[in-house]
C-alpha cells in the first residue's frame, strides 16, 4: 500500500502541476463537465466533430496573415500566447471527448499509430 508520505508527495506534485495530465483524466473531467450541465444529449459524435473543426478554425485565425512564425513564438505578446493555448486546448478537449463518445481509447490508438508510422517510414539512422 502507498505510504502517507508518498501519498502527500504525489498530491503536492499534482498541485504544483509537475505531473503530466493524462488523456484519461481529461476524458473523465469532460464527461463530468457535460453531465453536470445535462449536455451529454448534445455531445453526439457528429456534433463533437463539428465543434472540433470550428475550434480548428479559431486556431487557424490566430496564425492568419502573420506570415511564417518562428518556433517558440519569440515575438508574440503573452496575451496572444495565452489565446493560442486556449484554442489548442479547445481542439484537444473536443478531440478527446469525440474519441470517448465513439468508444475509442485515444492513448492506445495513438501509440499503435506511432508504431505503424515507424514501420511505414523507417528511420535511416537505426
Ligand atoms: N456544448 C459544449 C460547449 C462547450 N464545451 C466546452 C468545450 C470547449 O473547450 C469549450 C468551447 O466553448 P465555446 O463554445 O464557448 O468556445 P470558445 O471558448 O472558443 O469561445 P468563443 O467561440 O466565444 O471564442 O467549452 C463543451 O464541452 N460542450
Amino acid at each position: 500500500m502507498e505510504g502517507e508520505e508518498k501519498k502527500m508527495e504525489r498530491l503536492e506534485k499534482k498541485e504544483e502541476n509537475m505531473e503530466d495530465v493524462g488523456l484519461k483524466e481529461l476524458s473523465k473531467k469532460l464527461k463530468e463537465f457535460a453531465m453536470e450541465r445535462d449536455w451529454e444529449q448534445y455531445h453526439s459524435p457528429r456534433n463533437l466533430l463539428l465543434a472540433m473543426v470550428g475550434e480548428v478554425g479559431e486556431l487557424s485565425e490566430i496564425f492568419m496573415w502573420r506570415g511564417e512564425v518562428a518556433k517558440g513564438l519569440p515575438n508574440w505578446k503573452d496575451s496572444d500566447k495565452e489565446h493560442l493555448g486556449e484554442e489548442l486546448s479547445d481542439v484537444l478537449l473536443y478531440l478527446i471527448r469525440l474519441a470517448d463518445i465513439c468508444g475509442i481509447d485515444l492513448g492506445d490508438a495513438a501509440i499503435k499509430k506511432i508504431v505503424k508510422n515507424a514501420i511505414k517510414y523507417p528511420s535511416k539512422t537505426f
